[in-house]
């Protein structure tokens, strides 16, 4: 248990970076992952020349990879942005047109998690206006997602990194997950439990899981401080896996941490055997 049998997977929007994202794919393949993630590959572009995804897919494709999670287009992350849904004019309008293009793009590799973030709170908006906006954003969210038979997650990030964004604790998190099941009918709104950004915020991890394992549909993982690979911190990241296991949680880890200084590809020696995480 703990790291054993783990089904690991690799976020290619933080690790392999050093990498132009084509190549990330085989990168990862060629560290014994086949499963991989990503944040919305293109911040810049909400809608990308189908070109571009084609691309992508087939990179995917090619390596041996399973997509098992994307995000919705979230504006830059990991900063100055940390989402679009809840953000009034320009930035929620990019959020719902990337809706049915991630949707299909998701669809057409078989990943079923997808991930939207709220964003910040704006300077001068109200912000019960702001909850409004994302509570409709987020219901059109379920929607695509419940097309192509996935889930949508909602993640807590962190107060002490992200001082602008609403969702920083898993009881908050919940809150908006409850909220869009009962808006959409759907039920397919699920809690996103990203243990580094719980961390930072200070949350009693083991009190996290045993509450919220069973409306968690996605794991992710950094040690902290520093948010590296596990060892280079002091969570105990094993045991608390080992206990979401124990409260049924069945599904991907993502390992969405910095390399270290020897890069990304030398950055998987934390675990206990050497190919075929998946
Ligand atoms: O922006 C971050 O830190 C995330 O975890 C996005 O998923």
């Amino acid at each position: 248990m703990g790291f054993d049998n783990q089904r690991f997977d690799v976020n290619l929007s933080i690790l392999f970076t050093e990498l132009p994202l084509l190549e990330r794919p085989a990168a990862a393949a060629a560290a014994g992952f086949t499963a991989v993630e990503l944040w919305w590959p293109w911040p810049d572009a909400p809608v990308p020349a189908p070109a571009d995804l084609d691309a992508l897919r087939t990179a995917l494709t090619d390596a041996g990879t399973q997509l098992v999670g994307l995000n919705f287009y979230a504006g830059q992350l990991p900063g100055p942005d940390r989402g679009a849904l809840s953000l009034p004019g320009e930035e929620s309008a990019k959020f719902r047109a990337n809706l049915s293009v991630a949707a299909d793009f998701a669809q057409s590799l078989g990943c079923t998690a997808l991930n939207a973030l709220y964003g910040n709170r704006v300077d001068g908006a109200d912000p019960a206006a702001q909850d409004e906006l994302a509570l409709k954003n987020l219901v059109l969210a379920a929607r695509e997602a419940d097309r192509i038979g996935a889930v949508l997650l909602i993640e807590a990030l962190n107060a002490p990194e992200s001082p602008k964004c609403p969702i920083v604790s898993a009881p908050r998190a919940i809150e908006v997950v409850d909220a869009v099941n009962a808006a959409s009918g759907l039920d397919n709104a699920r809690f996103l439990m990203d243990l580094y950004h719980l961390s930072m915020n200070g949350e009693d991890l083991p009190a996290v899981i045993d509450a919220h394992a069973a409306q968690t549909a996605h794991v992710q993982i950094a040690d902290n401080p520093g948010r590296g690979a596990p060892g280079t911190g002091s969570l105990p990241l094993a045991d608390l896996l080992e206990r979401l296991r124990k409260a049924g949680y069945e599904g991907h880890v993502g390992l969405e941490y910095k390399p270290g200084p020897d890069g990304s590809a030398a950055s998987f020696d934390w675990l206990p055997r050497p190919a075929s995480h998946s």
